[in-house]
């Protein structure tokens, strides 16, 4: 029997753990553990995940702060606002949502946010102490599957994990914290060769390129954890539905566990934001 990882369920729990020791610090500190979100745009999807993740904050006990940007804000004034949120003692994590309009630049935006309350872990300061083996904010999507991957199995150590896509986000940190787990790990994407080979032999299989259903039964090795990434509207007959990277129906009957889209990863993101803003908030007390 195949394994579906419940992101829905699991996002729950975790979002309940953080709201118990969220009170704790409230209790102990006078202050909830506070979270500036920033929107620059109207992009619909963007606003989608923000206005999630600020619920999300409310039900975990946290502060979220909401700054909605108009789309034409230049860089000066953006930077302006990553400096005062730097500064305010009540803001323990920033966020900023990506993708921002062309016009500024992304990585000036990521940096200037300071390391300890880059809780989205994009920081190369972050980057840095993940890629070391070091304790640090390890991004949020990532770290969701991660949880979910310890939902099905013990111990990842010596697994061959491969890891499809090499996105910022969410490829090179993944197989940086799989690295950090002892795992075996391959990262392919889209100039390598034998793709399908190679993603046969994974034990765990984690896939995130943003290409519909691109992933087939015999891509995968019979009993591999599947964690799928992609989230791609795609039309069929005039309606949208959502669908992963992977050919779900035909690659759960191969798999031993594999996460669902929608109702896998994604909620799970929002989830590990909300802890590591939690984790941010007590270091910085600390
Ligand atoms: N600053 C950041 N920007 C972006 C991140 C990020 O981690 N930090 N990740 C993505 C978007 N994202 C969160 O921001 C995100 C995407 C999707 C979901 C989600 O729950 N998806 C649902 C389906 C949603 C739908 O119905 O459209 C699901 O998979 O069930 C959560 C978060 C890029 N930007
Ligand atoms: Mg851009």
């Amino acid at each position: 029997m195949t394994r579906i990882i419940d992101g829905k369920q699991l996002a729950a729990q975790v979002v309940d753990d953080v709201a118990t020791e969220a009170k704790l610090f409230l209790d102990k500190h006078g202050v909830k553990p506070g979270l500036a979100v920033v929107l620059v745009g109207e992009d619909p999807a963007s606003q989608v995940y923000v206005r999630n993740k600020i619920k999300r904050a409310e039900e975990s006990g946290l502060n979220s702060i909401e700054h909605k940007l108009p789309a034409d804000i230049d860089q000066n004034t953006l930077d302006q606002l990553i400096d005062q949120l730097n500064q305010d003692p009540a803001v323990h994590g920033i966020l900023v949502q990506l993708p921002l309009p062309d016009h500024l630049d992304e990585n000036a935006v990521i940096n200037s946010i300071l390391p300890a309350k880059d809780v989205d872990g994009f920081h190369p300061v972050n980057v840095g102490l993940l890629s070391s083996g070091q304790d640090a904010m390890v991004p949020c999507t990532p770290l969701g599957c991660l949880i979910m991957l310890r939902q099905v199995m013990d111990d990842l150590t010596g697994k061959h994990a491969v890891v499809v896509g090499r996105s910022n986000i969410v490829g090179k940190p993944m197989a940086a914290l799989l690295l950090r787990e002892n795992c075996t790990v391959t990262t392919v994407h889209s100039r390598t060769q034998n793709i399908e080979q190679i993603c046969s032999e994974a034990d765990i299989l984690v896939v995130a390129v943003g290409s519909p259903e691109m992933v087939k039964a015999d891509w995968v090795k019979p009993g591999a954890v599947v964690i799928d990434v992609g989230i791609n509207s795609v039309e069929h007959d005039g309606a949208y539905k959502l669908k992963g990277d992977v050919d779900y129906q035909a690659v759960a009957p191969v798999a031993s566990a594999i996460t669902p889209v929608p109702g896998g990863v994604g909620p799970m993101t929002i989830a590990c934001l909300m802890k590591n803003t939690l984790t941010a908030a007590t270091q910085q007390l600390s």
